[in-house]
Formats: structure tokens, C-alpha cells, sequence
């Protein structure tokens, strides 16, 4: 797991190098030589290279003399002289460069900017970085859209200047790149709010070879989860197991309304490896939802006059729920008194259970305010799983705003650090899904646009259950197995848009290409541990 970082956290590290003897002038060196090499890659003749007052523009005069070096013809574009430059450092390597052979353009037109930057196979965008907040000012408000109409290679150092990295909101305008070379490690707001969409493809920056030994002293923000990390997560499938050992899943949900969350919930955790899947639902519904799964049995259990969950549903789930190995509740469930009792009758039993859709809304109303403020309403031995997109996120903290990546893992984080428990994780479902767990925040593959289709979440609430049931509790961490089942749901998100087109996936699809998409996790998973895979 690669550790992702916040502006302060970035700041801390640095720090802590030079204390071990490595100086943020070398830094700089490094820096400019990893974007260098990323701009290489494109194997260009002509780089313009854009820098801006502070030390994001120092790496890029770094590197703008290492491939002046390699014979490409450099164009640096700066707002002030490099002897103007306020930083010691950036403005010792700026005065460096000039000096060499690259055109030094001190404060252009927009016209004389544009003409420059149109002459260039690549453009270097070294403008802004950690060090930038609020609204982008001139001339970096004129430079950065007149880049962008241009539609060049963009290679951005650190962040795309525009983007805050720590919350990754783009106020005005932003650098759409192409590339990003993020330095020393990946920060946070390259996945959170609009940094997805404006960073291109992320690598980082290798700027100190000790980084493993100092990084653990610095607490942070979140954990990129590589493929790699899910080598072991891979359920067996023996010969002698039966349907039962296998691994059982309860899917309580449905209602008169909505029985197709129920259905997709259900299948979907067959699909993903549950030998032996039910089904309760409020009997408005079971004969629909027995029609539609013919593997599966279906329970009907009291109705409401909606047909929703009725009020004695709760002691009838409760029977039933110690008989499996893993209880998922909430698709298509609908709010109503007897949901309620019945997500605390479950809350209350030792069995691991994954709280979803509107089970999550149920539990949101056991409390008043945040349930947080209670958690003896969801404190439990057995491990509990709950799967949040940022409205239902949201209620669960009493309303308070959850709108990205940021503000989800706060909000999660207060949920799993009140409750105290290893056993209690967040899945927070976004563009870019974070799983929050007392110790970890693990940020796995984000999936592709596919993925926003109605019934996705059902599917991927199946997908978790499936993978409970299926370790039978032989689990360490529990963040790990929930990241198997978002990337397996990442998966079938890119395995169906290659059958049906991008826009055209629906969540069923994702259902029928789950095996393929488990086969696709585990092979990537061993390519990147470099374990050799057979035909
Ligand atoms: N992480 C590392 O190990 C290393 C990172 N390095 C690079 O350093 C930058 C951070 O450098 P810093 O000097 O702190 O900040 P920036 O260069 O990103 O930005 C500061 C300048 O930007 C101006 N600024 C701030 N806000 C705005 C705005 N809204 N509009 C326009 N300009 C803005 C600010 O001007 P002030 O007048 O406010 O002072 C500064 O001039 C990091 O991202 C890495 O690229 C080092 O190389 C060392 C290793
Ligand atoms: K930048």
C-alpha cells in the first residue's frame, strides 16, 4: 500500500528528510529530475516548461536544464526574473538555468504565450503546487486556460496548478493534464473532489531512496490500495466444500416498491462466490422476487400495508440470521418502523453483517443527531460493514456536509473511532471510494464512469456480503477484504462497458461479468506481485 498525503502531512515528511540529512535543495534536484524524465517520455523536441513564483516552479527550472541537457529545445516560461524569485531555493536553481541553454520568456502576452507554448511537443506545468490556495490570480488566470484551449501533452509536477492538493477543489480554473508526477508520495486531493478528473495519469516521484524507513514516522492521510495488496484475498474454492461451507449470505431487503434491489443484492452475491444465498422480504413481494431468482429461496416475512418490512418482521429475520455466515440488509428496503426495528434486532445479533441503502437511513434514525454520539447502537462484537454513498453518509453524522473525498473519511472516521472497533469499516462510496476503518483509510482502484448506473451499489453490497461469508471470519483486515470487493466491482464496471459500451452498462450487467472481473483482480493482483502466470 503506497501512503497518500495532506499538504501539512507532505510539509512533516520533508521535514523529517532534512533532519536525516537530505536538504530540500537536493529535493528539488530529485524533483525536477523525475518530471524531467516523465516529459521524456513523450520523446519531444520542443518542451515549454511554465513556472510560477515558489518551489513548484523550482523543479520545473530543474528540469528544464536536464532536458535542455538532452538536447530538446526548452522554452521557460516565468511571471518574474529568476534574480526576483523569493524562494532561495527555486530562485539558486532559476538563475542556474538561465544561464544554460534554454530561452528564458519573462512575463508574456496571452498572444506571445500562446505562440510559444503552440511551438512545443509538450508543455511542462510547473506553475503552482502545494503551496497554492484560494482562487488562481494573474497571470497564472489567463497562462492556464489558454494552455488548456491548446489541447498539448500536459506533464503536471506535483499537482495540476489550479488544483488544491489538499481537498482537490478547483475554485476557477485548473491545468487539465495529461500526466502528474506527484513527489515523495501521492497527495490527497489527486483523488478527492475534481483532482481525478484533472490529473491525467498519476505517477510518483521516487525523490529519496530511505523513503520506507521515515514515512511510517508520519501519520497519513490515507493509503492507496495496489494490486499487489490483494494477492492473498483470493478465496479458495477446495473440492470438499458443500454449498453450505462455501459460504451462506442472508440478503434482507426488498419491498413492494423496490424488489429489484433485492434481486440484484441477491444475485450478485451468488455470483461472487456464496455457495448458499436467501432471501427475506416482506411477503408483498417474496413470490415476484421467487420468480425472478429460481436458485435462490425466498423467505416472505411480514408486510406493512406499504409492503414494506412490517413491524413483526424483526423477531422472523432474527431466527433466520444466526443460520448464516454473513447477513447483508438495506436494498430496496424503503424507511419505515418496522425497517428500523429490524436493523437494530440485527445490530444486536453476533453475526457479521453489511448495512446498506436504507438500512443505513433506518440506523441514521435510531439516534437523534449523529449516531456517532451514540455508538452503543452499533457497537458490536461481530464485524459490521457499512456502505454509504455521501447523502446516507451524511445522515448518519447528523447532516453534516459530505461532498468529497475529504469530508467522507472525516465523517466515516467519527462513526468507526466512536464505535472502537477492528471490526467496524466504512466503505465510503464515491468517484473515488475511500474505506475507513479505526486504524486505516484505504483508498482502492477508483472504478470507471460505468459504475454510476442505478442498482450499482446493490450489486457491490452483495459482492462484500459474498466475500464475508466466503472467509468465514479467517480475516486480519477487514479494510483489505472490503477493497477486494471494490475493486472486483471496479472490474466488472470496465469487463462490462468492453461488452455493452460505457454508457450502456446497467447494473445487471455487472452481475454477469462478475467472474470475469474476479478473474481480472486476481490476475493483476499477481502480475503486480510478480508471481508468473500460467496460460
Ligand atoms: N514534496 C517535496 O518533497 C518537495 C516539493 N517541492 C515542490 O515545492 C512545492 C511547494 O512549494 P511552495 O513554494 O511551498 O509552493 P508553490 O510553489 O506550490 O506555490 C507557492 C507560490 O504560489 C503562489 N500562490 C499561492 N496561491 C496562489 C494563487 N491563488 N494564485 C496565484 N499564485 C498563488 C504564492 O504566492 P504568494 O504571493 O502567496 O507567496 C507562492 O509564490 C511542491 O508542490 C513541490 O512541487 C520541492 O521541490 C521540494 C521537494
Ligand atoms: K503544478
Amino acid at each position: 500500500m503506497k501512503p497518500v498525503l495532506s499538504v501539512e502531512e507532505t510539509l512533516r515528511l520533508e521535514d523529517l528528510i532534512e533532519r536525516e540529512g537530505t536538504s530540500k535543495a537536493a529535493l528539488m534536484e530529485h524533483a525536477g529530475e523525475a518530471a524531467a524524465a516523465r516529459v521524456a517520455q513523450y520523446k519531444p523536441q520542443h518542451v515549454a516548461v511554465l513556472v510560477g513564483f515558489g518551489n513548484n516552479g523550482g523543479d520545473g527550472w530543474v528540469a528544464a536544464d536536464i532536458l535542455s541537457h538532452q538536447g530538446i529545445a526548452v522554452d521557460v516560461v516565468s511571471p518574474i526574473e529568476p534574480n526576483e524569485i523569493k524562494s532561495p531555493i527555486a530562485r539558486h536553481v532559476a538563475r542556474r538555468t538561465a544561464g544554460r541553454d534554454v530561452r528564458v520568456i519573462v512575463g508574456p502576452s496571452r498572444d506571445e504565450l500562446v505562440s510559444i507554448l503552440s511551438e512545443a511537443d509538450v508543455v511542462l506545468d510547473a506553475i503552482l503546487g502545494t503551496g497554492f490556495t484560494g482562487a488562481v490570480r494573474p497571470p497564472f488566470s489567463i497562462w492556464i486556460p489558454a494552455l488548456n484551449e491548446l489541447g498539448l501533452p500536459v506533464v503536471s509536477v506535483d499537482v495540476p496548478s489550479g488544483l488544491n492538493a489538499e481537498t482537490g477543489a478547483v475554485e476557477t480554473v485548473c491545468v487539465e493534464a495529461t500526466a502528474t508526477v506527484t513527489l515523495l508520495a501521492p497527495k490527497i486531493g489527486l483523488y478527492s473532489g475534481e483532482g481525478p478528473e484533472y490529473a491525467g495519469e498519476i505517477t510518483c516521484g521516487q525523490l529519496y531512496s530511505h523513503l520506507d524507513e521515515v514515512i511510517g514516522d508520519v501519520e497519513h492521510a490515507a493509503e492507496i490500495v495496489e494490486p499487489a495488496d490483494l494477492v492473498d484475498y483470493f478465496p479458495d474454492l477446495p473440492s470438499n466444500v458443500n454449498k453450505y461451507s462455501r459460504g451462506s449470505v442472508l440478503v434482507v431487503a426488498g419491498s413492494a416498491t423496490y424488489p429489484g434491489a433485492a434481486i440484484m443484492a441477491a444475485k450478485a452475491a451468488a455470483r461472487a462466490g456464496a455457495g448458499y444465498v436467501t432471501v427475506a422480504t416482506p411477503d408483498a413481494c417474496a413470490n415476484l422476487i421467487r420468480m425472478a431468482l429460481p436458485c435462490v429461496p425466498v423467505v416472505g416475512v411480514p408486510s406493512d400495508s406499504r409492503g414494506a418490512f412490517g413491524a413483526a418482521a424483526a423477531s422472523a429475520v432474527r431466527e433466520l440470521a444466526h443460520k448464516f455466515d454473513c447477513v447483508l440488509c438495506g436494498p430496496g428496503m424503503t424507511v419505515t418502523a418496522g425497517g428500523m426495528q429490524l436493523v437494530t434486532e440485527l445490530l444486536r445479533t453476533d453475526v457479521p453483517l453489511v448495512l446498506d441503502a436504507d438500512a443505513l437511513n433506518c440506523m441514521s434514525r435510531l439516534a437523534i443527531g449523529g449516531i456517532e454520539e451514540t455508538p452503543e447502537v452499533y457497537r458490536r462484537e461481530a464485524p459490521l460493514i457499512l456502505t454509504p454513498h455521501n447523502k446516507e453518509l451524511s445522515r448518519l453524522v447528523g447532516d453534516e456536509p459530505v461532498d468529497d473525498l475529504g469530508s467522507a473519511i472525516e465523517a466515516a472516521q467519527k462513526l468507526v473511532w466512536a464505535a472502537g472497533s477492528d471490526n467496524l469499516v466504512v466503505i465510503a462510496k464515491g468517484p473515488s471510494t475511500a474505506i475507513v476503518g479505526v486504524e486505516k483509510v484505504l483508498l482502492p482502484m477508483s472504478g470507471p464512469a460505468s459504475l454510476a448506473t442505478a442498482g450499482s451499489g446493490d450489486v457491490l453490497a452483495g459482492i462484500v456480503a459474498a466475500n464475508i461469508a466466503v472467509s468465514h471470519g479467517d480475516i486480519d483486515c477487514w479494510e483489505l477484504l472490503c477493497s477486494y470487493a471494490v475493486a472486483v466491482h471496479s472490474y466488472a464496471g470496465h469487463a462490462a462497458a468492453a461488452l455493452m459500451g460505457e454508457r450502456s452498462v446497467i447494473a445487471t450487467d455487472l452481475i454477469d461479468v462478475l467472474g470475469e472481473a474476479m478473474n481480472l483482480t486476481e490476475r493483476e493482483a499477481l502480475r503486480d506481485a510478480g508471481i508468473e502466470l500460467g496460460d
